[in-house]
């Protein structure tokens, strides 16, 4: 059952049209990523959620409640809603202890004391920050206060959490610590989450489902491996690559109701649905190369640009031709520039896009 819907929702900002026809259903559960570069309205489709922004037009539902009709003028408050918010900056009251800062909620909604204490306790537990409770938030650093911040956004229970780039203000080894602990609440406390970045490795991790945003519109939504495995266009495709995805233009032609590709990757053939224009783009991920030293079989020769070591896996730039192929392998390998190698691919987990609507025309089966 969908928790949260918006159909054809449209907002302005002057007269900057940031979201254009949104419509989309988060089912009860789903860990909901809203995914895409700077400025694509993953911000403003939140804020409409939580009730801090009015929608132009369209309808959003809540549990079944329609708490924005933009044409009719229904608004609905944000502590109407039953979901809890955390930002980017986690703003707890420096004059109050982490027991107070996240009790506060329970407070106003008058508890007894025992009760309140007990939640209190539990929630910071949950983020593994019991023993600070006493603290003032200037004790703590800024991955503990935003520990803080989400237990003070879960005491209440919410059936929704609404978080908005949480861990963007956090070191790189504390970001991947709050991954983990994130999963693992959503995992426990079964909410449902809806989590704003522009960092696509958090969406991968964390989401049941990601929403892809572009230029105010959500371009697709899938499961991580779905996205990751089948970006739905050429841009998507572009975007979610990193380090940047191979693209290589291809012709192509209908052989026995298979597409035929010709291009600088050979020929392959590939099935395929919908139009293709005769020109077309095949993609390819760098961890799909393989790069070996002796020549084989269908494999292709190539020279090495530069090998870039990053530790646990080796980037290697490639030339084929007059054209760049980008490789990943794991583990440290080590090549010497301008020797030449051989590379090879599983065809089947090429991408391929037609070159005029930029749609994706053969999936990988996965
Ligand atoms: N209060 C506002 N007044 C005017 N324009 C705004 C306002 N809030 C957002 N915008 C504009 O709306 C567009 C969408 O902004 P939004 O914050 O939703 O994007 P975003 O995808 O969340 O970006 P980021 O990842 O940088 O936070 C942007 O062009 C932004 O400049």
């Amino acid at each position: 059952m969908s928790i949260i819907q918006l159909s054809n929702v449209n907002q302005y900002f002057d007269k900057n049209h940031v979201l254009k026809q949104i419509n989309l259903e988060v089912e009860e559960g789903d860990f909901m990523t809203f995914l895409g570069p700077s400025g694509c309205g993953k911000t403003t489709t939140l804020r409409i959620i939580a009730g801090l922004e009015k929608p132009e037009s369209g309808i959003v539902t809540i549990q079944g409640k329609i708490v924005d009709h933009g044409e009719m003028h229904v608004h609905a408050a944000p502590s109407a809603r039953g979901l809890s918010l955390v930002f980017q900056s986690y703003a707890l009251w420096p004059h109050m202890t982490i027991f107070d800062n996240v009790s506060f909620g329970l407070e106003v909604k008058k508890i007894p004391k025992a009760e309140i204490r007990k939640k209190v306790e539990l929630a910071l537990e949950k983020m593994r920050i019991r023993d600070l409770i006493d603290r003032y938030p200037s004790e703590l650093s800024g991955g503990q206060q935003q520990r803080v911040a989400i237990a003070r956004a879960i005491v209440t229970e919410p059936k929704i959490l609404l978080l908005d780039e949480p861990l963007s203000n956090l070191d790189a080894k504390l970001r991947i610590e709050m991954r983990t602990e994130l999963k693992r609440l959503h995992r426990d406390m079964k909410t449902t989450i809806i989590y704003v970045t522009h960092d696509q490795v958090e969406a991968l991790t964390m989401s049941t489902k990601i929403a892809l945003f572009f230029d105010g519109k959500i371009v697709q939504v899938d499961t991580p491996r779905g996205l990751y495995r089948n970006p739905g266009t050429l841009q998507a495709a572009d975007f979610i690559g990193n380090p940047s995805i191979n693209l290589i233009e291809a012709r192509s032609v209908e052989a026995e109701g298979m597409l035929r590709t010709t291009s600088s990757l050979g020929q392959l053939d590939f099935f395929y649905e919908g139009h293709q224009s005769g020109e077309v783009v095949l993609a390819l991920k760098p961890e799909d190369i393989h790069i070996s030293r002796l020549p084989s079989e269908g494999a292709i020769p190539c020279q090495v640009y530069s090998v870039l070591p990053a530790g646990s896996e080796t980037l290697i730039q490639l030339q084929q031709g007059d054209r760049g192929l980008l490789a990943k392998t794991i583990g440290e390998v080590d090549y010497e520039m301008d020797s030449t190698v051989w590379i090879s691919f599983p065809a089947d987990k090429i991408n391929v896009y037609d070159k005029l609507s930029e749609k994706l025309i053969s999936k990988n089966r996965i």
